[in-house]
């Protein structure tokens, strides 16, 4: 088994067409077990890396190993299968816009028949837990529901079969703040009870205070901060009971944070910083 979950080194991607990278010298490592966060403006280059890390496009400027194996490949996954134990586990699943813009999740067909139709039987037990978390009524009709409930759904159908290691670009815009926090647990769960990993790129950090085991910064292509959790994060208590939080930074490596259940303040002030905003 691979040592680390995600394994990149000095990865530079340019789109075709284009005469910029839009990921610059990256280099990342992500252990089992573990939760990480990707912060960024739109356009710093998060989905690209996740999309890179899942196999949509091909990078020949760089390493990348997820679960040991280049995404890429067809074979990498075919050995995968072969090494896994029951040949049940994804190597990884890979959640973001398109994925979002499914075509099946606007029919007129049953949830149940929909789950059934992707193996809901096979993995009948995580199934039931997924539906339990995520509050979906197996008699919903698909055409006859809210966004929200259809992302719902959306997930249960993303997540049913195992993987080893989640790349979740934003997919809980929809979702009601108990799915949503819902959603946070279960994938913290999973990491912990599980051989597994998640890489979560997101732009909403309520109720992510107590999340993540790491959270890299993302800026223009490249990775200019790390934060690891447990060593470089602090919260602090904050005298006003309305405050919108305070962050204070010790040079680039360490943070206090005021305490709230969020990570926006140190998006927004690393964001403000990213764009020149003083204030
Ligand atoms: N298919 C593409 N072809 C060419 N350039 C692209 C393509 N997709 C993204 N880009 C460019 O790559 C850069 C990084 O985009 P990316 O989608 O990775 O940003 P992001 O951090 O995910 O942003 P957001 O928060 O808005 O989702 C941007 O400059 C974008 O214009």
């Amino acid at each position: 088994m691979a040592t680390y979950a995600v394994d990149v080194e000095n990865l530079t991607y340019t789109f075709p067409g284009k005469t910029g990278p839009a990921l610059k010298d990256v280099t990342i490592q992500i252990p089992w077990h573990t939760r990480t966060l990707m912060v960024g403006s739109n356009g710093a280059g998060k989905s690209t890396l996740l999309k890179l890390l899942s196999g949509k496009h091909l990078c020949l400027n760089g390493k990348i190993l997820v679960n040991g194996l280049d995404p890429f490949s067809p074979l990498s996954m075919h050995e995968a299968n072969a090494d896994e134990a029951n040949g049940d586990i994804q190597v990884s699943t890979y959640l973001g816009t398109e994925w979002c813009h499914m075509n099946i999740i606007n029919r007129d067909i049953g949830v149940l028949e929909l789950l059934e139709s992707i193996g809901l039987s096979h993995f009948q037990e995580r199934g039931d837990l997924l539906c339990d978390i995520l509050e979906i009524d197996l008699e919903w009709r698909m055409h006859q529901l809210s966004d929200g409930q259809k992302r719902r759904v959306q997930l249960v159908m993303g997540l049913l079969k195992p993987w080893r290691v989640l790349l979740l670009d934003e997919v809980t815009v929809d979702l009601d703040v108990i799915a949503r926090s819902r959603l946070l647990d279960f994938l913290k769960l999973e990491t912990e009870t599980r051989k597994c990993s998640v890489l979560y790129a997101t732009h909403i950090f309520d109720g992510l205070a107590k999340w993540p085991d790491c959270i890299y910064h993302i800026k223009d292509g490249s990775l200019i901060n790390k934060l690891d959790y447990k060593n470089d994060v602090k919260f602090t208590v904050s005298n006003e009971e309305y405050s919108d939080g305070d962050v204070s930074f010790k040079g680039d490596s360490k943070v206090s944070i005021s305490k709230v259940n969020s990570l926006h303040p140190l998006a927004l002030a690393w964001l403000k910083r990213d764009n020149n905003i003083e204030k």
